[in-house]
């Protein structure tokens, strides 16, 4: 819903672009996106210098979109906290710390994945 508009939902075109806009300006605006990204390139490069197999390249992929993916909604969370809590408030820090926890879990456990996958590449 878009409120002031006639229609209730924009078109899947439309759902798109707005969701490509969202991508840019979290880019744009969050160093930890720009970190995350890095942290991706840097794992599809080890990737291809250990020579990872099919099954490894999946577990990075789904990786690296699962830990850039926390982290939009980590930086989604911090937005309406910040809309709805401008002032100082512990729940409002309990909140983003939370969030950030979810982030900081998922990348440990990528990190874990990704060593396996890389052992595996190296010594199998
Ligand atoms: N309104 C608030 N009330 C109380 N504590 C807050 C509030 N806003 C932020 N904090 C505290 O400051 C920390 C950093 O908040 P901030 O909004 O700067 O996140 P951030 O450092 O930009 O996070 P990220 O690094 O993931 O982008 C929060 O995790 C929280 O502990």
């Amino acid at each position: 819903m878009i409120p002031g508009q006639k229609e209730n939902h924009p078109t899947f075109r439309r759902s798109f672009l707005f969701a490509a806009q969202g991508f840019r300006t979290a880019v744009r605006t969050e160093r930890n996106i720009k970190v995350m990204l890095a942290g991706g390139a840097l794992a599809i490069a080890l990737g291809v210098a250990c020579g990872v197999d099919l099954l490894g390249w999946a577990a990075i992929v789904v990786c690296c979109g699962a830990v850039i993916s926390a982290e939009l909604l980590n930086t989604a969370i911090e937005t309406v906290v910040d809309l709805v809590s401008p002032e100082f408030h512990p729940l409002a820090g309990r909140a983003k710390d939370i969030a950030a926890a979810a982030v900081w879990v998922l990348s440990i456990a990528a990190a874990v994945v990704g060593a396996l996958v890389y052992a595996r590449a190296l010594l199998g």
